[in-house]
């Protein structure tokens, strides 16, 4: 049976205009200065201790070559947060620049060496277009230290508009990722 909408009942996203459906958020995470292992797993305890962030899977760590960097460059450590949030995509942009700023990042130049780097890949099938925020991330679909990560975790995935990530990561290949065996991220 169909249900009438009742025009005297509003919902809570209505009333409040700050619920949203729970979307599945994808994060990248980078490090290329300071003590880039800390800086990397402070960024997940403060996604996990975020209200209405529900951190579902931390993916293994690569030790990666800088890309589209200044010369001089320090290898990165990278790796890939999958969270569950009712959040809107804005306010969690907000908290993940936050979480950067309390690890120190210092915006000098572009693509400069930085403690840390929060960037939202996906979240839900939301789609942005704005330099504030661009949904799915523009540059995901060609950076191996996004989609290994990242198929690590879930091989099936696709990346909104794109496709399939492992198709991705078999045109782009995986040159300049290290596993790091010895590091490992955890989620409390
Ligand atoms: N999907 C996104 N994730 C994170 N930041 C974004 C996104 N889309 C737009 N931005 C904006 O990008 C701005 C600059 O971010 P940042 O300095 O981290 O860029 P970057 O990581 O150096 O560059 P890149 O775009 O190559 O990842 C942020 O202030 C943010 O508002
Ligand atoms: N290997 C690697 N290269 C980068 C990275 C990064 O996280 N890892 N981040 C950048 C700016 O977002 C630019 N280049």
């Amino acid at each position: 049976m169909t249900e009438t909408p009742n025009p005297n009942i509003v919902d809570a996203d209505t009333i409040t205009g700050e619920m949203h459906p729970i979307r599945r958020v994808v994060l990248s995470l980078g490090s290329n200065l300071g003590s880039r292992t800390d800086n990397l797993q402070g960024a997940v305890n403060s996604l996990a201790d975020t209200p209405d962030v529900w951190v579902t899977a931390v993916s293994p760590v690569y030790e990666t070559q800088p890309v589209d960097a200044p010369p001089g460059s320090g290898p990165f450590l990278n790796a890939v947060v999958l969270a569950d949030t009712t959040l809107s995509a804005r306010t969690l942009l907000d908290r993940c620049l936050a979480v950067e700023d309390a690890f120190g990042r210092e915006r000098v130049e572009a693509n400069g060496p930085r403690t840390l780097d929060v960037d939202l890949i996906v979240v839900g099938d939301r789609r942005s277009a704005t330099d504030e925020l661009t949904l799915p991330h523009p540059k995901a679909a060609e950076r191996a230290f996004v989609l290994k990560p990242w198929f690590d975790l879930e091989p099936d995935a696709e990346l909104l508009d794109a496709g399939p990530i492992s198709e991705l990561l078999a045109k782009i290949g995986v040159d300049g990722l290290t596993l790091k065996e010895d590091i490992e991220l955890t989620l409390q």
